[in-house]
């Protein structure tokens, strides 16, 4: 409010300019013209009164530091003032307070009065009456916490089919938008910078986490899965806490109808971040697994493979899982790996673990560009960090996943379906991918499975069982309660639309106010009973 309003005054009279030091002698000042806001509301402002009289007090050289005729001459007039005044007794006084207090008040009104119609009646999607404490550098923007609800800013958006758009989100923060692209502005980003860093990095080490997305109107909130940054732009678009997001418009939906509507520059309100399931932790691979978190010292082998089936957005979490396994796609700068300096931080391992993507779509549009990745290089493609070009929002998400498998040939794959072109993911379609994941023999990365005998039937993380009763929001608060290192689990997982989940796992099901997993159905369900997944070996992920 009053950073805005009162730039001019400040930039007329500095602290130590003589015109300033004006402002403290006593006497009666006409203010309106430091500010024309102001100017309706006041005709003069009397003051009378300074913490220290400045006849007597400052010391020659402070302050004014000119001893000249005429300021000995306004200094005498000045106490003859104080003097007259002081023979007016206390009523004068204290009835002269009060009318100062008076227009102070109304100053204070007008100013504020002029902010309000500034923020809210010129620019709704701007400022906001909880900004105030901010630009009066009172308080720090508020940075993403998953107990309120904090304001970022839509800063880029892509429609990637006629119903699924992409939007990129960075922390509103009103200070920059007061001060454009001052110093001021870089200074503050900067100092956000790796605290933001900080708080996202962790959710990304976990691996699967979403933030809610509120529809102010309503005041309902929805969670959404943060994509990873595009190729080559991780360290860029942490930095900066952005977010991105690929949203499908539900007809009649309340949320993702009024995120369709929104523009670059427009306000969203984010409340997260909220972690998700531990794969990690099930896969159970020594280099994947926290020791410190994990309730034991996590297992000496590689451990597990991943088959996940997702249906339409259902791809965000897949992305997740992948950035999780093989990390942030890198670019080479400065003649160095990214990914090498990624590694260290993030401890990922030498040799990830296998996985295979399988991406059901209901339009070519959702997935162009879904080819075998040699058949694209006969074409004369390249993912975007092989050949050096930028991958922006713009695009979707194929060169994401055509990336990974460039770097990791051996350990990752993907496949997609389309409805229109009459291709759907049936049993042999998981069957396939399962085979896919099966490691070579030869290779160092082989994976152990958990056996029977290590398993204890009520562990969360490595009991089929157990599993039943869990909900994705408590599993990272959970320990492992298998007496012996766990080598780990498969993990079967399927993330979509609800009708998606219960046609290929069963439907999750309610209990206690929590979403939990419910019994394994579907066509997974059925490739269990059957024995062609193996259900000791691999455990089912409905997302
Ligand atoms: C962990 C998690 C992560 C998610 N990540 C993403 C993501 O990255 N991207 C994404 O797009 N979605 C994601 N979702 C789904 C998202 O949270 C919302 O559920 C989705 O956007 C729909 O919300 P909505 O408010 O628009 O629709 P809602 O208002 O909840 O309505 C949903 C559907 O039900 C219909 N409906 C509503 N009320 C009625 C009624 N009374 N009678 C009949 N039909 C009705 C609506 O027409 C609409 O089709 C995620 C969900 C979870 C749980």
């Amino acid at each position: 409010m009053s950073a805005r309003l009162l730039r001019p005054l400040t930039r007329r009279l500095p602290p130590t300019s003589p015109a300033c030091l004006r402002l403290v002698r006593p006497g009666t000042y006409n203010v309106s013209h430091f500010n024309p806001v102001v100017h309706s509301n006041t005709a003069s402002l009397q003051i009378r009164s300074i913490a220290r009289p400045y006849s007597s007090k400052l010391s020659p050289g402070e302050g004014m530091g000119h001893n000249t005729p005429q300021n000995q001459k306004q200094e005498q007039q000045s106490n003859q003032n104080q003097d007259n005044r002081k023979s007016d007794g206390p009523s004068s006084s204290s009835s002269s307070k009060n009318s100062k207090k008076s227009k102070l008040l109304l100053i204070a009104a007008a100013v504020f009065s002029g902010y309000l119609f500034h923020s809210i009646i010129l620019r709704p999607n701007d400022l906001s009456l909880g900004d105030v404490p901010v630009l009066l550098g009172i308080v720090s923007p508020p940075s993403l916490n998953p107990t309120s609800f904090v304001p970022y800013t839509i800063v880029e958006r892509e429609q990637v089919s006629s119903t699924a758009f992409i939007i990129t989100v960075e922390p509103f923060d009103p200070l920059h938008r007061l001060m454009g692209g001052s110093e001021k502005k870089k200074k503050n980003a900067r100092k956000n910078a790796n605290k933001l860093r900080n708080e996202l990095q962790e959710a990304w080490h976990h691996g699967l986490w979403c933030v809610e997305i509120k529809q102010p109107q309503l005041q309902v909130a929805r969670d959404y899965t943060p994509l990873p940054p595009p190729v080559g732009q991780e360290r860029e678009e942490m930095q900066r806490g952005r977010l991105r997001f690929l949203i499908r418009k539900m007809e009649g939906g309340e949320v993702s109808s009024y995120l369709s509507k929104l523009q670059v520059g427009d306000k969203v309100e984010l409340r997260g971040p909220h972690l998700g399931f531990d794969v990690a932790r099930r896969l159970g691979s020594s280099s994947l697994e926290s020791s410190n978190s994990s309730g034991h010292g996590g297992g000496k082998e590689q451990g597990g493979r991943v088959v996940f089936l997702a249906g339409g957005t259902g791809i965000a979490p897949a992305l997740q899982v992948a950035r999780r396994l093989y990390g942030p796609v890198y670019e080479k700068r400065n003649g160095k790996k990214e990914e090498e300096e990624w590694k260290e931080i993030e401890d990922m391992p030498a040799i990830p673990p296998k996985m295979t993507i399988v991406w059901a779509n209901r339009f070519r549009e959702d997935c162009p560009d879904c080819e075998d990745l040699e058949a694209l290089r006969k074409r004369g493609y390249l993912p975007p960090s092989l050949n050096n070009a930028k991958n922006t929002a713009a695009g979707g998400l194929m060169p994401y996943l055509q990336d990974i498998k460039a770097h990791h040939p051996e350990q990752f794959n993907y496949a997609c379906t389309v409805d229109t072109e009459k291709k759907f993911i049936d049993a042999k379609t998981i069957l396939d991918a399962v085979v896919s994941t099966t490691p070579n023999p030869k290779s160092p990365s082989s994976t152990t499975s958990l056996t029977k005998s290590t398993t204890n039937p009520s562990c969360p993380f490595h009991s089929s069982s157990a599993l039943i009763n869990v909900s994705d929001r408590q599993d990272h608060e959970a320990r492992c309660k298998c007496a012996s290192p766990a080598n780990g689990k498969n993990l079967l997982m399927v993330s979509g639309p609800d009708g998606f989940i219960a046609r290929f796992a069963g439907p999750k099901a309610w209990s206690e106010g929590l979403e939990r997993q419910g019994h394994v159905a579907g066509v997974a369900g059925e490739l269990m009973k059957k024995g062609k997944v193996n259900k000791e070996e691999w455990m089912v992920l409905k997302l």
